[in-house]
Protein backbone atom coordinates (compact mmCIF):
# COMPACT_ATOMS: atom_id res chain seq x y z
CA UNK A 1 0.00 0.00 0.00
CA UNK A 2 2.82 2.37 0.63
CA UNK A 3 3.57 1.98 -3.29
CA UNK A 4 0.25 2.87 -3.96
CA UNK A 5 -0.01 6.07 -1.92
CA UNK A 6 3.71 7.00 -3.28
CA UNK A 7 3.50 5.97 -6.94
CA UNK A 8 -0.74 6.84 -6.86
CA UNK A 9 -3.45 5.05 -7.98
CA UNK A 10 -5.76 6.32 -11.29
CA UNK A 11 -9.09 5.32 -11.47
CA UNK A 12 -10.27 5.07 -15.11
CA UNK A 13 -14.07 5.55 -14.62
CA UNK A 14 -15.32 6.34 -11.43
CA UNK A 15 -19.04 5.61 -11.26
CA UNK A 16 -20.83 3.24 -9.02
CA UNK A 17 -18.26 0.60 -8.39
CA UNK A 18 -15.63 2.72 -8.86
CA UNK A 19 -17.09 5.22 -6.45
CA UNK A 20 -18.06 2.13 -3.71
CA UNK A 21 -14.10 0.78 -3.67
CA UNK A 22 -12.69 4.37 -3.31
CA UNK A 23 -15.25 5.14 -0.76
CA UNK A 24 -13.28 1.80 1.09
CA UNK A 25 -10.19 3.03 0.22
CA UNK A 26 -10.37 6.77 1.70
CA UNK A 27 -12.18 5.63 4.92
CA UNK A 28 -9.38 2.93 5.30
CA UNK A 29 -6.92 5.88 5.27
CA UNK A 30 -5.41 6.25 1.77
CA UNK A 31 -5.39 9.97 1.08
CA UNK A 32 -7.34 12.04 -1.60
CA UNK A 33 -4.12 13.10 -2.73
CA UNK A 34 -2.38 9.73 -3.80
CA UNK A 35 -5.17 9.38 -6.10
CA UNK A 36 -5.93 10.13 -9.61
CA UNK A 37 -9.65 10.00 -11.64
CA UNK A 38 -10.10 10.44 -15.10
CA UNK A 39 -13.81 10.56 -15.91
CA UNK A 40 -15.75 12.80 -17.55
CA UNK A 41 -18.79 12.54 -15.90
CA UNK A 42 -17.49 13.15 -12.30
CA UNK A 43 -20.31 12.87 -9.72
CA UNK A 44 -20.86 15.84 -7.00
CA UNK A 45 -19.24 13.12 -4.76
CA UNK A 46 -15.97 12.96 -6.12
CA UNK A 47 -16.31 16.91 -6.83
CA UNK A 48 -16.47 17.26 -3.08
CA UNK A 49 -13.25 15.29 -2.68
CA UNK A 50 -10.73 17.77 -1.17
CA UNK A 51 -7.15 16.82 -2.10
CA UNK A 52 -8.26 14.54 -5.30
CA UNK A 53 -6.73 15.03 -8.67
CA UNK A 54 -9.84 14.84 -11.13
CA UNK A 55 -9.64 15.19 -14.60
CA UNK A 56 -5.81 16.41 -13.94
CA UNK A 57 -2.24 15.01 -15.57
CA UNK A 58 -1.89 11.16 -14.60
CA UNK A 59 1.51 10.26 -12.86
CA UNK A 60 4.23 9.26 -14.92
CA UNK A 61 4.48 5.82 -13.18
CA UNK A 62 1.30 4.58 -11.10
CA UNK A 63 1.31 2.00 -9.06
CA UNK A 64 -2.19 0.80 -10.37
CA UNK A 65 -4.39 1.59 -12.80
CA UNK A 66 -7.95 0.70 -11.94
CA UNK A 67 -9.96 -0.02 -15.24
CA UNK A 68 -13.68 1.13 -13.94
CA UNK A 69 -15.64 2.20 -16.90
CA UNK A 70 -18.05 0.00 -18.74
CA UNK A 71 -17.38 -2.41 -20.94
CA UNK A 72 -18.78 -1.03 -23.84
CA UNK A 73 -16.45 2.60 -23.30
CA UNK A 74 -13.22 0.23 -23.31
CA UNK A 75 -11.94 0.52 -26.46
CA UNK A 76 -12.68 4.75 -26.26
CA UNK A 77 -11.00 4.86 -22.85
CA UNK A 78 -7.91 2.68 -22.38
CA UNK A 79 -5.89 3.88 -25.41
CA UNK A 80 -5.63 7.49 -23.67
CA UNK A 81 -3.05 4.85 -21.33
CA UNK A 82 -1.58 3.10 -23.29
CA UNK A 83 1.68 4.90 -22.78
CA UNK A 84 1.58 3.33 -19.28
CA UNK A 85 1.51 -0.34 -20.76
CA UNK A 86 4.36 -2.95 -20.94
CA UNK A 87 6.05 -0.85 -17.57
CA UNK A 88 5.90 -1.80 -13.84
CA UNK A 89 2.31 -0.36 -13.83
CA UNK A 90 -0.72 -2.68 -12.74
CA UNK A 91 -3.74 -2.60 -14.52
CA UNK A 92 -6.74 -3.91 -12.28
CA UNK A 93 -9.73 -4.01 -14.21
CA UNK A 94 -12.92 -4.96 -12.65
CA UNK A 95 -15.06 -4.91 -15.79
CA UNK A 96 -17.79 -7.75 -16.73
CA UNK A 97 -16.95 -10.10 -19.46
CA UNK A 98 -13.56 -8.33 -21.34
CA UNK A 99 -11.13 -10.47 -20.97
CA UNK A 100 -7.46 -10.30 -20.44
CA UNK A 101 -5.96 -10.80 -24.01
CA UNK A 102 -8.32 -7.77 -24.67
CA UNK A 103 -6.48 -5.72 -22.46
CA UNK A 104 -3.51 -7.22 -23.62
CA UNK A 105 -4.24 -6.48 -27.21
CA UNK A 106 -4.55 -2.75 -26.13
CA UNK A 107 -1.91 -1.92 -23.96
CA UNK A 108 0.63 -4.41 -24.68
CA UNK A 109 1.39 -8.31 -24.37
CA UNK A 110 3.75 -7.25 -21.88
CA UNK A 111 1.72 -5.51 -19.46
CA UNK A 112 1.05 -6.87 -16.17
CA UNK A 113 -2.95 -7.31 -15.48
CA UNK A 114 -5.17 -8.23 -13.53
CA UNK A 115 -9.23 -9.33 -14.07
CA UNK A 116 -10.88 -8.42 -10.80
CA UNK A 117 -14.43 -9.04 -10.12
CA UNK A 118 -15.74 -7.13 -7.12
CA UNK A 119 -19.68 -5.83 -5.85
CA UNK A 120 -20.81 -2.95 -4.29
CA UNK A 121 -20.80 -4.18 -0.70
CA UNK A 122 -16.99 -2.96 -0.98
CA UNK A 123 -18.62 0.45 0.13
CA UNK A 124 -18.63 -0.58 3.55
CA UNK A 125 -15.83 -2.57 3.73
CA UNK A 126 -17.99 -6.03 2.83
CA UNK A 127 -17.11 -6.62 -0.38
CA UNK A 128 -15.77 -9.82 -2.07
CA UNK A 129 -13.74 -9.61 -5.33
CA UNK A 130 -12.42 -12.70 -7.26
CA UNK A 131 -9.34 -11.96 -9.51
CA UNK A 132 -6.54 -13.71 -11.65
CA UNK A 133 -3.76 -12.34 -13.75
CA UNK A 134 -1.51 -13.06 -16.70
CA UNK A 135 1.58 -14.35 -16.82
CA UNK A 136 3.55 -10.38 -16.48
CA UNK A 137 1.16 -10.26 -12.91
CA UNK A 138 3.15 -12.51 -11.03
CA UNK A 139 3.01 -13.16 -6.99
CA UNK A 140 4.42 -9.37 -6.36
CA UNK A 141 1.35 -7.83 -8.30
CA UNK A 142 -1.24 -10.58 -6.87
CA UNK A 143 -0.55 -9.27 -3.43
CA UNK A 144 -0.34 -5.52 -4.31
CA UNK A 145 -4.13 -6.55 -5.59
CA UNK A 146 -4.66 -8.13 -2.73
CA UNK A 147 -3.50 -5.74 -0.16
CA UNK A 148 -5.21 -2.80 -2.30
CA UNK A 149 -8.91 -5.22 -2.45
CA UNK A 150 -8.61 -6.51 1.27
CA UNK A 151 -9.24 -2.50 2.13
CA UNK A 152 -13.16 -3.31 0.77
CA UNK A 153 -13.99 -6.64 1.93
CA UNK A 154 -12.59 -10.32 1.13
CA UNK A 155 -10.34 -11.28 -1.89
CA UNK A 156 -10.08 -14.84 -3.35
CA UNK A 157 -7.72 -15.94 -6.14
CA UNK A 158 -9.22 -17.92 -8.66
CA UNK A 159 -7.54 -20.89 -10.81
CA UNK A 160 -8.22 -19.51 -13.84
CA UNK A 161 -10.21 -16.26 -15.88
CA UNK A 162 -12.28 -19.50 -17.46
CA UNK A 163 -13.87 -18.94 -13.51
CA UNK A 164 -14.58 -15.40 -14.44
CA UNK A 165 -18.10 -15.41 -15.83
CA UNK A 166 -19.40 -17.48 -12.96
CA UNK A 167 -17.46 -15.37 -10.50
CA UNK A 168 -19.82 -12.44 -12.34
CA UNK A 169 -22.64 -14.02 -12.08
CA UNK A 170 -22.96 -15.18 -8.91
CA UNK A 171 -20.83 -12.18 -6.60
CA UNK A 172 -20.59 -9.14 -8.88
CA UNK A 173 -24.25 -9.76 -9.86
CA UNK A 174 -24.92 -11.08 -6.59
CA UNK A 175 -25.76 -7.87 -4.45
CA UNK A 176 -28.76 -6.84 -6.88
CA UNK A 177 -30.56 -10.01 -6.76
CA UNK A 178 -30.14 -9.55 -2.68
CA UNK A 179 -31.49 -6.30 -2.85
CA UNK A 180 -34.32 -7.62 -4.96
CA UNK A 181 -35.34 -10.68 -2.59
CA UNK A 182 -35.59 -7.51 -0.06
CA UNK A 183 -37.85 -5.92 -2.06
CA UNK A 184 -40.03 -8.44 -2.99
CA UNK A 185 -40.20 -9.74 0.81
CA UNK A 186 -41.16 -5.97 1.65
CA UNK A 187 -43.96 -6.06 -0.99
CA UNK A 188 -45.39 -9.38 0.46
CA UNK A 189 -45.14 -8.32 3.93
CA UNK A 190 -47.63 -5.00 2.69
CA UNK A 191 -49.48 -7.61 1.08
CA UNK A 192 -50.56 -9.52 4.56
CA UNK A 193 -51.27 -6.42 5.83
CA UNK A 194 -48.36 -4.09 7.45
CA UNK A 195 -46.97 -1.14 6.42
CA UNK A 196 -44.72 -0.22 3.90
CA UNK A 197 -41.63 1.75 6.43
CA UNK A 198 -42.18 -1.35 9.04
CA UNK A 199 -42.59 -3.95 5.68
CA UNK A 200 -39.23 -2.58 4.47
CA UNK A 201 -37.64 -2.36 8.00
CA UNK A 202 -38.23 -5.95 9.10
CA UNK A 203 -36.94 -7.51 5.13
CA UNK A 204 -33.49 -5.06 5.33
CA UNK A 205 -33.10 -6.63 8.89
CA UNK A 206 -33.90 -10.05 8.08
CA UNK A 207 -31.73 -10.22 5.15
CA UNK A 208 -28.80 -8.15 7.08
CA UNK A 209 -28.91 -10.56 9.82
CA UNK A 210 -29.36 -13.87 8.44
CA UNK A 211 -26.73 -12.89 5.89
CA UNK A 212 -24.48 -12.06 8.85
CA UNK A 213 -25.22 -15.55 11.26
CA UNK A 214 -24.76 -17.33 7.32
CA UNK A 215 -21.32 -16.34 7.66
CA UNK A 216 -20.47 -16.57 11.28
CA UNK A 217 -21.83 -19.20 12.24
CA UNK A 218 -20.37 -22.96 12.16
CA UNK A 219 -23.26 -24.49 10.77
CA UNK A 220 -23.92 -24.92 7.06
CA UNK A 221 -26.84 -22.57 5.71
CA UNK A 222 -28.80 -25.62 5.25
CA UNK A 223 -28.52 -26.55 9.06
CA UNK A 224 -29.28 -22.58 9.58
CA UNK A 225 -32.84 -23.03 7.46
CA UNK A 226 -33.21 -26.43 9.56
CA UNK A 227 -32.86 -24.27 12.88
CA UNK A 228 -35.84 -21.84 11.79
CA UNK A 229 -38.19 -24.65 10.61
CA UNK A 230 -40.41 -26.11 13.34
CA UNK A 231 -42.18 -29.06 11.83
CA UNK A 232 -45.63 -28.33 10.13
CA UNK A 233 -44.93 -24.64 11.35
CA UNK A 234 -45.35 -21.56 9.52
CA UNK A 235 -41.30 -21.63 7.99
CA UNK A 236 -42.01 -24.90 6.17
CA UNK A 237 -45.64 -24.65 4.43
CA UNK A 238 -43.38 -20.98 2.82
CA UNK A 239 -40.48 -23.63 2.15
CA UNK A 240 -42.65 -25.75 0.67
CA UNK A 241 -43.15 -22.60 -2.72
CA UNK A 242 -39.71 -21.44 -2.22
CA UNK A 243 -38.06 -24.88 -2.44
CA UNK A 244 -40.12 -26.24 -5.09
CA UNK A 245 -38.19 -28.19 -7.71
CA UNK A 246 -40.11 -26.60 -10.93
CA UNK A 247 -41.11 -23.17 -9.63
CA UNK A 248 -39.11 -22.68 -6.42
CA UNK A 249 -35.67 -20.58 -6.22
CA UNK A 250 -33.25 -23.52 -7.09
CA UNK A 251 -34.47 -23.37 -10.49
CA UNK A 252 -35.18 -19.68 -10.41
CA UNK A 253 -31.51 -19.01 -9.55
CA UNK A 254 -29.84 -20.98 -11.91
CA UNK A 255 -31.64 -19.52 -14.18
CA UNK A 256 -31.24 -16.24 -13.07
CA UNK A 257 -26.99 -16.79 -12.47
CA UNK A 258 -27.21 -19.22 -16.19
CA UNK A 259 -28.67 -15.46 -18.21
CA UNK A 260 -25.79 -13.45 -15.96
CA UNK A 261 -22.91 -16.17 -16.75
CA UNK A 262 -24.27 -16.08 -20.76
CA UNK A 263 -24.38 -12.37 -20.69
CA UNK A 264 -21.11 -11.92 -19.40
CA UNK A 265 -19.24 -14.35 -22.35
CA UNK A 266 -21.42 -12.28 -24.85
CA UNK A 267 -19.39 -9.38 -23.65
CA UNK A 268 -16.14 -11.11 -23.71
CA UNK A 269 -17.15 -11.83 -27.83
CA UNK A 270 -17.71 -7.64 -28.21
N1 LIG B 1 -21.85 -1.85 -10.44
C1 LIG B 1 -21.48 -3.06 -10.03
O1 LIG B 1 -22.09 -3.67 -9.14
C2 LIG B 1 -20.24 -3.72 -10.63
C3 LIG B 1 -19.72 -4.87 -10.01
C4 LIG B 1 -18.58 -5.45 -10.57
C5 LIG B 1 -18.00 -4.93 -11.71
N2 LIG B 1 -18.55 -3.86 -12.30
C6 LIG B 1 -17.92 -3.31 -13.50
O2 LIG B 1 -17.51 -2.00 -13.21
C7 LIG B 1 -17.49 -1.23 -14.40
C8 LIG B 1 -18.22 0.09 -14.15
O3 LIG B 1 -19.56 -0.21 -13.82
P1 LIG B 1 -20.43 0.83 -13.00
O4 LIG B 1 -21.63 0.10 -12.52
O5 LIG B 1 -19.57 1.55 -12.03
O6 LIG B 1 -20.86 1.82 -14.20
P2 LIG B 1 -21.06 3.40 -14.15
O7 LIG B 1 -21.75 3.76 -15.41
O8 LIG B 1 -21.66 3.78 -12.85
O9 LIG B 1 -19.54 3.96 -14.19
C9 LIG B 1 -18.79 4.07 -15.36
C10 LIG B 1 -18.08 5.41 -15.31
O10 LIG B 1 -17.21 5.50 -16.44
C11 LIG B 1 -17.21 6.85 -16.86
N3 LIG B 1 -16.70 6.96 -18.23
C12 LIG B 1 -17.39 6.89 -19.39
N4 LIG B 1 -16.56 7.06 -20.42
C13 LIG B 1 -15.32 7.26 -19.93
C14 LIG B 1 -14.04 7.51 -20.50
N5 LIG B 1 -13.87 7.58 -21.83
N6 LIG B 1 -12.98 7.64 -19.67
C15 LIG B 1 -13.13 7.56 -18.34
N7 LIG B 1 -14.32 7.34 -17.74
C16 LIG B 1 -15.41 7.18 -18.53
C17 LIG B 1 -18.63 7.30 -16.69
O11 LIG B 1 -18.73 8.73 -16.62
C18 LIG B 1 -19.01 6.62 -15.38
O12 LIG B 1 -18.80 7.46 -14.26
C19 LIG B 1 -18.16 -2.05 -15.49
O13 LIG B 1 -17.19 -2.51 -16.37
C20 LIG B 1 -18.82 -3.18 -14.73
O14 LIG B 1 -18.82 -4.38 -15.48
C21 LIG B 1 -19.66 -3.21 -11.78
N1 LIG C 1 -22.60 -5.17 -12.46
C1 LIG C 1 -22.04 -5.36 -13.77
C2 LIG C 1 -23.12 -5.69 -14.78
O1 LIG C 1 -24.29 -5.69 -14.43
C3 LIG C 1 -21.06 -6.50 -13.63
C4 LIG C 1 -21.42 -7.20 -12.35
C5 LIG C 1 -22.35 -6.29 -11.61
O2 LIG C 1 -22.80 -5.96 -15.93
Amino acid sequence: MDQVKSRGLVLLGCGKMGSAMLEGWLSDGLPTSSVWVNDPYPSDWLKSLDGLNLNTQIPENPAIVLIAVKPQMMARALPSLKALGNGTTLFLSVAAGTPISAYEGMLGDKTPIIRAMPNTPAAIGRGITAICGNDHAPDAHLSLATALLSAVGQVVRLEGEHQMDAVTAVSGSGPAYVFHLIEALAAAGVRQGLPEALALQLAKATVGGAGALAEAADEDPAQLRVNVTSPGGTTAAALSVLMDETTGFPDLLARAVKAAADRSKELANG
